[in-house]
C-alpha cells in the first residue's frame, strides 16, 4: 500500500472517496445508487468508481466496478469455516482486505478520469465500524485519497429524543474513530423532513425541551428518570461534537438535497488536505521516524552478534555467504484471492440501472484458514 499512501501529498489529480456508513435500513444502498445516478446524469457525465463491499448484500441496485463478492463467496467461507452469519461477513472482508492494496491500485489507475469513488459497506454497521478491517480500509483509503465518510440516517427512525441521541453518539463514536471528514445524511426526508435534527444539532434547549415533552422521561412521581437525565447532560457534550459537522438532508427516493451533498462533498475535500492530511503527514513521519530507529537498533545487534559468531567460528563464516541465484526462485505466497474489475463491462458511460443477481461462480476455492 506505500504507493498509494503516498500519493495522498501529490499535487496530482485525485478522486474524493465518500465511504458510506449508516445502521441496517437507513437506506444506504439506496443512496448509493441515488448519488451514482446523479453523477450519471451530470452534463458532461461524471460516472464513479463503485466499490461494493457488502458481501452479503443479495443484490445491488447499481453496477460496481469492484465487488467484494465477485472475490469472496461469502457463504462458501461460512460452509468452510463453520460460521454464522455475521462472522462468514466478518471473514470474508478480511480476506478481500489482503488483497486491498490491489483495489487501490485500480482506483489509482482511475485517478484521472474519476471524480468520485463511492464505497457501500456492509448492512451490519459494526462489521465495518469496529472490525481490524473496517479499520485498514479506512485507513489506506484515507492515506491515499481525500475521503469523507458519508453516515445515512433513517430520518423518520430517529425523530424520538432518544433514538436521536443513540445514532449522534454511534456517529460521534466514528468520527473520533476516524478523525476524518464527515457529512451527517439525513435520508428519507421525502417521508420525515429533517429540521427536527438541525434544530436539535444547533439548539440544545430545543432538544432538552423535546426531552421533556416526550412520553417516559419522567417516572410515576414526575422526577426526571434517569435516562432523561443521561440524554440531558449527553445533549451537552454533542454540542461540541456537532460543530465538526456537515449535516444535509435527502431523499434517496426522490433525488431531493442531492445536490446540497455534494456541496458537502466537495467543502470536505478542503477540509481533508487542510485537517486530516498535515495531521496524516505528522502521524507517518513519526512513525517512519520510530520505525527506523527500531530496525537501525536491531541491525546493530545482528551485525554485532554476525561478528562474535564469526571470530569465533571463522570456517563456517566462510560458508556464510549471501547466493544472488537463491534470489530468483519465486516466493510469492500471496492468497488465491483474485479482483475483478468490472469497469470494462457495460463501461464507461453506458450507465445501465439494474438490480443484479447475485453471482456464485466460486464455489470451488479452497480458502485458507485466517490467521
Ligand atoms: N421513502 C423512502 N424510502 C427509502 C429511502 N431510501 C431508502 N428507502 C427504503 O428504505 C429501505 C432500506 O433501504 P436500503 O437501501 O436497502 O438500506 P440499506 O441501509 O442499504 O440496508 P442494508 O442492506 O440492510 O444495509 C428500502 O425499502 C428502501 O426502499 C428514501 O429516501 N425514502
Amino acid at each position: 500500500m506505500e504507493n498509494a499512501s503516498s500519493s495522498a501529498s501529490s499535487s496530482k489529480k485525485q478522486p474524493i472517496v465518500i465511504i458510506t456508513i449508516g445502521m441496517a435500513g437507513a437506506g444506504k444502498s439506496t443512496f448509493v445508487q441515488r448519488i451514482n445516478s446523479y453523477l450519471h446524469a451530470q452534463d458532461p457525465p461524471k460516472p464513479p468508481y463503485v466499490l461494493n463491499l457488502d458481501p452479503a448484500v443479495t443484490h445491488v441496485p447499481f453496477e460496481t466496478n469492484i465487488d467484494i463478492r465477485d472475490t469472496v463467496n461469502y457463504q462458501e467461507v461460512m460452509k468452510q469455516y463453520n460460521l454464522g452469519p455475521n462472522g462468514g461477513i466478518l471473514t470474508a472482508l478480511n480476506l478481500f482486505t489482503t488483497k486491498f492494496d490491489q483495489v487501490l491500485g485500480l482506483v489509482e489507475k482511475r485517478s484521472e478520469t474519476v471524480d468520485y469513488v463511492i464505497l457501500d459497506t456492509p448492512g451490519q454497521i459494526e462489521i465495518f465500524t469496529w472490525s481490524a478491517s473496517g479499520a485498514i480500509i479506512t485507513d489506506a483509503v484515507a492515506s491515499s485519497f481525500p475521503t469523507v465518510i458519508a453516515y445515512v440516517i433513517d430520518t423518520p427512525r430517529s425523530s424520538s429524543p432518544a433514538t436521536f441521541m443513540s445514532n449522534m453518539l454511534y456517529a460521534c463514536s466514528i468520527l473520533y474513530k476516524t478523525k476524518l471528514p464527515f457529512i451527517l445524511v439525513f435520508n428519507k426526508t421525502d417521508v420525515q423532513p429533517h429540521n427536527f435534527a438541525l434544530e436539535w444539532m444547533q439548539d440544545f434547549e430545543a432538544f432538552q425541551a423535546a426531552l421533556a415533552t416526550h412520553s417516559g422521561t419522567r417516572d410515576s412521581e414526575g422526577e426526571p428518570t434517569y435516562m432523561n437525565s443521561l440524554m440531558n447532560s449527553m445533549s451537552l457534550v454533542l454540542d461540541e461534537f456537532y460543530k465538526h459537522l456537515k449535516a444535509v438532508g435527502v431523499s434517496s427516493m426522490t433525488g431531493d438535497g442531492i445536490r446540497d451533498f455534494f456541496a458537502a462533498v466537495d467543502a470536505s475535500r478542503e477540509e481533508y488536505e487542510k485537517d486530516y492530511l498535515p495531521e496524516l503527514e505528522r502521524a507517518r513521519a513519526a512513525r517512519d521516524q520510530s520505525l527506523q530507529a527500531v530496525k537501525d537498533d536491531s541491525l546493530n545487534r545482528l551485525m554485532k552478534d554476525l561478528e562474535v559468531d564469526r571470530a569465533k567460528n571463522p570456517d563456517a563464516a566462510k560458508l556464510d555467504r549471501w547466493d544472488p541465484a537463491e534470489e530468483e526462485e519465486d516466493d510469492d505466497d500471496d492468497l488465491d484471492v483474485n479482483l475483478i474489475d468490472r469497469s470494462d463491462d457495460a463501461w464507461p458511460g453506458n450507465y445501465v440501472d439494474i438490480t443484479r443477481a447475485r453471482r456464485n461462480g466460486e464455489e470451488d476455492i479452497n480458502w485458507p484458514r485466517p490467521a
